[in-house]
């Protein structure tokens, strides 16, 4: 996938799954891990290290001075959806940005900030700032639940060749009954919301997956994550889905749902196109 991004393509690879069944221990790692600057220095190759570094550090790797990739610049934007509201976690004070579309950029998010990234010291910065600016609570399932779906960014820009790809890694806040996560008052809200959008997610992949629906209407509109994930899902850029399941038998409805979900958008087909600017 980041080979892909690095040639041009637009790479999303989202974590989906049940509260508390693993997505942000995928995606970014434990969080007994402090992936501020320092880790940088350390190396990135042994231990529970989560997707996002991974991601990261390779991508620093093969842009690094006198390799194939050392004309590509990095940036990174880094957004949360709470409660249906686009926020930027690289700029708290920015709150509510708005969604466009553009025929030739696809959906994107106004004055989302970019950090450009020289280092891998930088971008694990900008990873560490994001990560503590979400918003995470504690409820009977899972006591850091995220409470907001998080999208992660890179955009690589290739000097030499003119391509401009994308990678974007995406943790998803994890569905919950209401009844089983004993969530009141704000969270109980926020858990609305969260369902809302996944249950429009469902919907789109289902419709997707469906080649007489697929002909018809799809309904991205009905959420700002399937507005956003567009291009992901049936569109120009490649995808890759994390089925994230618990190992416990309490969970095996939600398990069940989750490999179902999983097995619905493997019939998806996208169609993906080398960017150039
Ligand atoms: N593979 C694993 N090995 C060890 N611990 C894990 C593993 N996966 C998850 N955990 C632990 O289980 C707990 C819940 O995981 P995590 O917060 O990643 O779930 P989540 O799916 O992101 O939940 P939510 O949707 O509520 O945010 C965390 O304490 C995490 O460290």
């Amino acid at each position: 996938m980041l080979m892909d991004a690095l040639s041009g393509y637009s790479v999303t690879i989202f974590a989906y799954g049940q509260t508390g069944s693993g997505k942000t221990f995928t995606m970014t790692g434990p969080d007994s891990i402090d992936y501020g600057r320092e880790a940088a220095a350390a190396s990135l190759d042994d231990g529970p290290h989560g997707l996002i570094p991974r991601v990261l550090s390779d991508l620093f790797e093969l842009t690094a001075h006198g390799r194939e990739h050392a004309g590509v610049t990095v940036s990174a934007s880094y957004l949360e959806i709470y409660n249906e509201q686009l926020n930027d976690l690289l700029n708290p004070a920015s709150v509510n940005l708005q969604l466009r579309h553009e025929a030739r950029l696809g959906p994107f998010v106004q004055n989302l900030l970019q950090v450009e990234c020289e280092s891998l010291g930088d971008a694990m910065a900008v990873l560490a700032e994001g990560t503590r600016n979400r918003k995470v609570s504690s409820h009977q399932l899972n006591k850091d639940s995220s409470r907001s779906h998080c999208l992660m960014t890179l955009h690589l820009k290739d000097a030499n060749t003119g391509c401009t790809g994308r990678i974007s890694l995406v943790d998803l806040a994890g569905s919950e009954r209401l009844k089983d996560s004993c969530s009141e008052g704000a969270m109980a809200s926020e858990t609305g919301h969260i369902n809302r959008s996944l249950f429009a997610l469902g919907n789109v992949i289902s419709s997707l997956s469906d080649a007489r629906r697929r002909q018809g209407h799809i309904p991205y509109r009905d959420s700002k994550l399937t507005k956003l994930l567009m291009d992901s899902l049936g569109g120009d850029g490649r995808t890759l889905m994390l089925a994230c399941v618990s190992p416990s038998l309490h969970m095996l409805e939600e398990t069940a749902n989750t490999l179902l979900f999983a097995s619905r958008a493997k019939n998806i087909q996208n169609r993906p196109t080398v960017q150039v600017d």
